[in-house]
């Protein structure tokens, strides 16, 4: 089987799109896992799968696959990309968007950056899948013989993130498989390192569910912005300095909707026999 697809990324984190006429088209996860090996593949993060619109008002669905091949429900810079795909193929400005992880809204903007509308984060410790008696601001998390201090929010996939007084010293290649994998996390999650630099600037690493540290992370951002928020140690409207750049996060608080605005790159274009 021949696949067409499109090679993007948001910030340096790297996707391939591409259609499918139904979910019997989509490569199995093992398939995708390959095409995602840097070396012998075409490398990627995520793979993203638009499918025909299912719910009604939304004009595509699309699926998420981490390179390991596992299905997931959101991803903040994908979204944007597939956005800014979709958009410019129909010739419009603005779309409405729909994924396992709910409905995303998206905004071409006059400057070339795309904003999403990436729902309201929900800190219930069920949305998270993690283990909690009740829902609580920071959670003591035991990894070995330390007690990490986290945070757990739903963007639509689960994310832990904790505070660390800078990121370029922050142990990620140690603490974020412990985080990822820890049994309290019922389906793994992604895990955040939050640098507050001022009430409208933080610097944050993501080690993501399902692919090691990537350059960045559209929803780790988000749930960062959306604890940070929550801690009453960030204004309304945040940047985040992500490894592969800039992200900017507007969260009005609890209920509201919270919208990201990045970059959506398309690399090239390429075809693959499965
Ligand atoms: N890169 C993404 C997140 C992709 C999914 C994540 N690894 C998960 O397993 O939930 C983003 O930009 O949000």
């Amino acid at each position: 089987m021949l696949l067409r697809f499109t090679k993007m990324h948001g910030l340096g984190n790297d996707f391939i799109v591409f259609d499918a006429p139904s979910d019997d088209a989509v490569p199995d996860g093992a398939a995708l896992k390959q095409l995602a090996d840097r070396r012998t593949g075409i490398g990627f993060d995520q793979a993203l799968v638009l499918l025909p619109p299912r719910a009604k008002d939304t004009d595509v669905y699309y699926r998420i696959f981490n390179a390991d091949g596992s299905e997931v429900e959101q991803c903040g810079n994908g979204a944007r990309c597939v956005g800014k795909l979709v958009a410019e193929k129909l010739a419009r400005q603005d779309l409405h968007m729909d994924s396992l992880g709910g409905r995303v809204d998206v905004q071409l903007r006059k400057d070339g950056l795309v904003s999403v509308d990436m729902g309201i984060p929900d800190f219930t410790p069920a949305a998270v899948g993690f283990d909690a008696t009740r829902e609580a601001d920071v959670y003591p998390l035991r990894v070995g013989e330390s007690e990490l201090q986290i945070s757990a929010v739903s963007m639509g996939n689960p994310h832990a993130v904790m505070r660390v007084p800078s990121v370029s010293e922050a142990p990620v290649d140690t603490l974020g498989p412990a985080v990822e994998n820890h049994p309290r996390f019922a389906n793994r999650t992604n895990v955040g390192f939050l640098e507050v630099v001022s009430r409208t600037h933080i610097r944050l690493r993501v080690f993501e569910r399902g692919v090691g540290e990537t350059l960045a992370c559209g929803t780790g951002a988000c749930a960062a912005v959306a604890v940070g928020r929550r801690l009453g140690l960030l204004d309304e409207e945040v940047t985040v300095d992500a490894l592969g750049g800039r992200l900017v996060i507007r969260w009005p608080g609890p209920g509201e909707h919270l919208w990201m605005t990045g970059p959506a790159i398309t690399v090239f274009e390429g075809t693959v026999t499965l």
